[in-house]
């Protein structure tokens, strides 16, 4: 099987702390994979891992059947692999339209002094093109209005589209996206979960996600990981997942809502169709 992004017995350690134990998986091309789990349960060190801020204590990790497991987080940029995070990281006195440019930084061919002769080298050209590529995702996610904002002005709900953004410039076709939906209300997970189902299908991008609302979990992903204290209990579609008794077994007593029945989870997909 060819896989977008593998992790091959993927473990990490912070001194005594087990953060990830022998963690396995593969995310096929195309696919929007989920990763849940109790809190603690290591989704973030797995992504961080994937996203080069962390080094595997063991394993590897491989992008499109290439080692990547030593590489430097830029050079994973570079080869298509954009990321959110879980806690907002934009430049607050920064315009949202600056914010969203920040994303293309590594894409920017031209430096000090192809400025310097801004209208022969091309970068008068290259820039017209970052330019149109940063409105057309000002206009796919609906920021027209607040594009000159400065983005600590936003709400929280908007600001996390506008990290959607940034992470979208970097045009990857591999995007972490780190609990995209904490913090919000109903109809801003609404939209957002829309916005994440549609980059999946227009503009296919492969989407690998951690996210705590069940219902929105289950209801967009392909295929769902559940890693429960650093170890996978189970991998599957999202109604096997549901089921399964080892997932029931982390969660209960935490999370009782993840005990819903997949018939009555609204789908926000559908409806968005
Ligand atoms: N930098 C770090 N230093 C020490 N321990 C860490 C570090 N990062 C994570 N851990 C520990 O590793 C374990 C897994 O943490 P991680 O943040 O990956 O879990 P999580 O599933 O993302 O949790 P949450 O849902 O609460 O965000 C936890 O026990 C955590 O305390």
């Amino acid at each position: 099987m060819d896989y977008t992004l593998e992790a091959r017995g993927v473990s990490l350690r912070f001194g005594g702390v087990r953060a990830l134990t022998d963690v396995s998986f593969g995310v096929r091309d195309g696919e929007l994979f989920s990763i849940i789990g109790p809190n603690g349960a290591g989704k973030t060190s797995i992504v961080n891992c994937i996203s080069g801020r962390y080094k595997p204590t063991e394993g590897r990790l491989f992008h499109r059947g290439r080692d990547i497991t030593g590489l430097p987080p830029n050079a994973r940029a570079t080869f298509g692999i954009g990321r959110t995070f879980q806690n907002l990281a934009l430049f607050h006195h920064m315009s949202v339209l600056d914010n969203i440019m920040v994303g293309r930084h590594h894409l920017l061919k031209n430096n000090f002094l192809t400025g310097a002769l801004y209208w022969l080298s091309g970068a008068r050209r290259e820039e017209l093109r970052h330019r149109e590529k940063v409105e057309e995702i000002i206009d796919f996610l609906d920021l027209q209005s607040v594009r000159k904002a400065p983005a600590g002005t936003l709400s929280y709900g908007l600001r996390k589209r506008v990290e959607l953004a940034r992470a979208m410039a970097l045009e990857p076709h591999l995007i972490l996206l780190d609990e995209p939906m904490a913090g919000m209300n109903f109809e801003e997970k609404e939209d957002m979960a829309r916005y994440i189902v549609d980059l999946n299908e227009e503009f296919g991008m492969t989407v690998v996600m951690i996210e705590h609302d069940m219902g929105v979990v289950m209801d967009i992903s392909h295929r769902v990981m559940v890693l429960d204290f650093g170890r996978k209990i189970a991998e599957g579609d999202p109604a096997a997942v549901l089921a399964d008794p080892h997932v029931k077994r982390a969660y209960l007593g935490e999370e009782d809502e993840l005990l819903v029945d997949p018939d009555e989870v609204p789908s926000i997909a559908e409806d968005a169709a």
